[in-house]
């Protein structure tokens, strides 16, 4: 048979369908074919919150996923809500790409280079706070767009610098734009940034599906993203919240940080935690750390790391520094 893809219609979606349907095949030598959906948050001009924020991207692909017109989709997961979608469910984590953010300037500045009051463009407002937290004297011009359109807006000489993923820049090929890498310590990114979600239906049970599915998984990839969205799920908080998380995932432990900003940078709650593995990726959750079930998987770990942070966020004060939800 052959593994219908779904897929959104952009340059960076189809990039990153393309990885998966190849590397698929090069796995499994099981036939793959791009199926392109195209999106209202595709097509729209409205902002992102006008449009209902969170999941206008995901929807549409879902809806042909469950109508039978492909076998699979895959979505950038932090752009994927956290609840469980009807039906569906999350088959596969391949391996992670670069979770960092860059700055991507004219002449080759970074953010301690540009000049006073530079025209800086996001349309994140995790990377507005970020960036008027370092720097409040930039200009932060909120823009839309995919990744081409943004960096035309440094070429053209409209703005200074965007603030751009990594792995966006890495799929599509430009990461020559680059002109500084922001880490993950002191500018966690959004939860799940650089992860991809192989989303499928509840009931797939095709044994060519399950194969590619178990051939491209990553559980350390899951874990981390796991253990970031968790944070998201705990704070009911959606991917426009101005949070930050940054998981690594060793064979002894799962470290998680997060961060959650005032929108105008004036603030900043940094918080980590950690929960124990053991060698055989069956978990124990350290008695220094978070007290939690004695025994657990390596993604019941990353759930309950992720969203007893999140606790610990909402007793600092997480709501009072920034709106969490949305709508
Ligand atoms: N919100 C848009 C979006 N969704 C996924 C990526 C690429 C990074 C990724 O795969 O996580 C981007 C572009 C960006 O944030 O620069």
């Amino acid at each position: 048979m052959t593994l219908r893809i779904g897929t959104r219609g952009s340059a960076l979606a189809l990039a990153q369908a393309g990885d998966i349907a190849r590397e698929i095949t090069e796995r499994t030598g099981v036939a793959t074919e791009l199926v392109p959906v195209t999106t209202h948050g595709d097509v729209s001009r409205e902002s992102l919150s006008s449009l209902g924020g969170t999941g206008v991207f995901a929807s549409a692909l879902r809806e042909f996923l469950l109508a039978g017109k492909c076998d699979l989709v895959v979505h950038s997961m932090k752009d994927l809500p956290t609840q469980k979608y009807d039906g569906l469910r999350i088959g596969a984590v391949p391996p992670r790409a670069d979770a960092r953010d860059t700055l991507c300037a004219r002449d080759g500045l970074t953010l301690d280079t540009l000049p006073e009051g530079a025209r800086v463009g996001t349309g994140s407002p995790r990377r507005a706070a970020q960036l008027a937290a370092r720097r409040p004297d930039l200009a932060i011009i909120d823009i839309r767009g995919n990744v081409d359109t943004r960096l035309g807006f440094v070429a053209s000489g409209e703005l200074d610098a965007v603030v751009l993923a990594a792995a966006g820049l890495g799929r599509l090929g430009r990461t020559e734009k680059v002109t500084e890498y922001f880490d993950l310590e002191s500018w966690p990114t959004a939860p799940a940034q650089g992860a991809l979600a192989i989303e499928v239906r509840d009931e797939a049970h095709d044994d060519d599906l399950l194969g590619a599915l178990e051939a491209i998984h990553d559980s350390s990839a899951q874990a981390a993203a796991v253990a970031e969205r968790s944070i998201l799920f705990r704070l009911e908080a959606g991917c426009a919240a101005p949070i930050g998380a940054h998981a690594t995932v060793s064979e002894s432990a799962i470290t998680l940080l997060g961060a959650v900003y005032a929108p105008d940078g004036s603030g900043q709650l940094v918080l980590t935690g950690s929960g124990k593995l053991d060698a055989s990726h069956a978990a124990t959750v350290g008695a220094d750390d978070f007290s939690g079930p004695a025994q657990s998987s390596i993604i019941e770990t990353a759930e309950y790391v992720g969203s007893a942070l999140a606790d610990e966020l909402l007793a600092g004060g997480a709501a009072r520094l920034a709106p969490l939800t949305q709508d």
